[in-house]
């Protein structure tokens, strides 16, 4: 058996973990993380699958990493988990102040329905002059994390809380180390390009607001959930405070009160905060670490900045090639 050990149990660590349980049969999996669902950055976010360009990724591969998350989340909305899962389809605008460079992104062919607002829908957004309307997929971490850690379980995955101090120490007990230590990894793997990008949300009762809405600064937006309608948010760099700002709660209200007006007297059910793991480019990539005259085999997941729910399986799917790749160079004639 080949030991491989999943440090993180965010929205990146469980989606590559249970693809490593489900695929590598030669392996056990392990995932070793200090917060566990539902006290993990995941857990607060938004959810949207809506992608944001990694400037120097090539678009084919952003392209891939979207698609493969649509298709796998799609099959659990379309599927009788959905509700246990938190995984639904979300209809609803994203609209513009200045008409976008870019009016027609990459992922719009991927997302239902991608089509330019009307000029009789855009009566309804007078500071906006350009729209986006499509259905976009939501996806709730509080349900969907317990959901996978359940579906690694039964893949034969274990399961460990344990901060980790160096990734060096693993490779006494673990044969790959896959490292989705998202913020976390600006110790374990030394890379200073990681940094906190703030950002705060409130959860309201405003069950009758349908669809979601976003405003393509990306600082404001309204996306309706199952049980609660999430407001946002901030977008702060290099900001690590995870106290609740009571200013940053107002601008909130104010600013999605302009856009749907009835959200002013929605009841606030929780303030959050959490800090995006920014990079200016995702990393997915291996390497070998030496360790006392033998090399073993790294590879890289992390820094999925506003987007990890919405790359979460794609970039999975990559971190399993890598693994594969790198046993299939280790143990050749093995059937992995
Ligand atoms: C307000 C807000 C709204 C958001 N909305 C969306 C959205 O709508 N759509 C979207 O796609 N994204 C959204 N995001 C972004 C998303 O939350 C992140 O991209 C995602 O959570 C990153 O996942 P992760 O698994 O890499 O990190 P995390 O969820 O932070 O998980 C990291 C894991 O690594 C573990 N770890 C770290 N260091 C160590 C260590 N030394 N030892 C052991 N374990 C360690 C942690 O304990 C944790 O288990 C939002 C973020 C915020 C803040
Ligand atoms: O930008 C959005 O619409 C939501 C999001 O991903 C974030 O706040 O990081």
């Amino acid at each position: 058996m080949v030991k491989v050990v999943v440090v993180g149990a965010g929205v990146v660590g469980l989606s590559t973990a249970v693809c490593m349980a489900e695929a590598l049969s030669l392996c056990s999996v392990t995932i070793l993380a200090e917060k566990f669902s539902p006290d993990t950055t995941s857990d607060g976010a938004a959810g949207i699958l809506l992608p944001k360009e990694f400037p120097d990724v090539s678009l084919e591969r952003q392209r891939c990493w979207f698609k493969n998350t649509f298709d796998h989340l799609l099959a659990i909305a379309e599927s009788p988990s959905a509700p246990e899962a938190g995984v639904f389809l979300s209809p609803g605008y994203q609209i513009f102040r200045e008409v976008p460079s870019d009016t027609k992104p990459y992922w719009s062919n991927y997302v239902f329905g991608f089509r330019t607002m009307t000029d009789y829908e855009m009566k309804r957004f007078p500071n906006h002059k350009f729209g986006q309307s499509f259905t976009t997929i939501k996806c709730e971490c509080q349900r969907y994390l317990p959901w996978l850690e359940k579906r690694f379980r039964d893949a034969g995955g274990q399961i460990k809380q344990e901060k980790v101090t160096n990734l060096k120490q693993l490779t006494h007990y673990y044969d790959v180390i896959v490292n989705c230590s998202g913020l976390g990894s600006r110790s374990l793997a030394g890379d200073q390009d990681i940094h906190p990008v703030r950002g705060q949300i409130l959860k309201v009762h405003a069950p009758w607001v349908k669809n979601f809405i976003r405003d393509g600064d990306g600082k404001t937006y309204i996306y309706p959930g199952i049980s609660y309608t999430t407001l946002g948010g901030t977008w702060q760099m290099d900001d690590w405070r995870l106290e609740v700002d009571k200013g940053d709660s107002e601008s909130i209200v104010e600013r999605c009160s302009q856009l749907v007006p009835s959200l002013h007297s929605a009841q606030v059910l929780e303030e959050w905060v959490g800090l995006r793991p920014g990079r200016r480019n995702l990393r997915v990539e291996s390497e070998r670490l030496q360790v006392e005259g033998h090399d073993v085999l790294v590879v890289h997941n992390y820094g999925h900045g506003g987007c990890g729910i919405t790359l979460s399986w794609g970039t999975a799917l990559d971190a399993l090639g890598l693994v594969r790749n790198g046993l299939h160079e280790q143990l050749p004639h093995a059937r992995l």
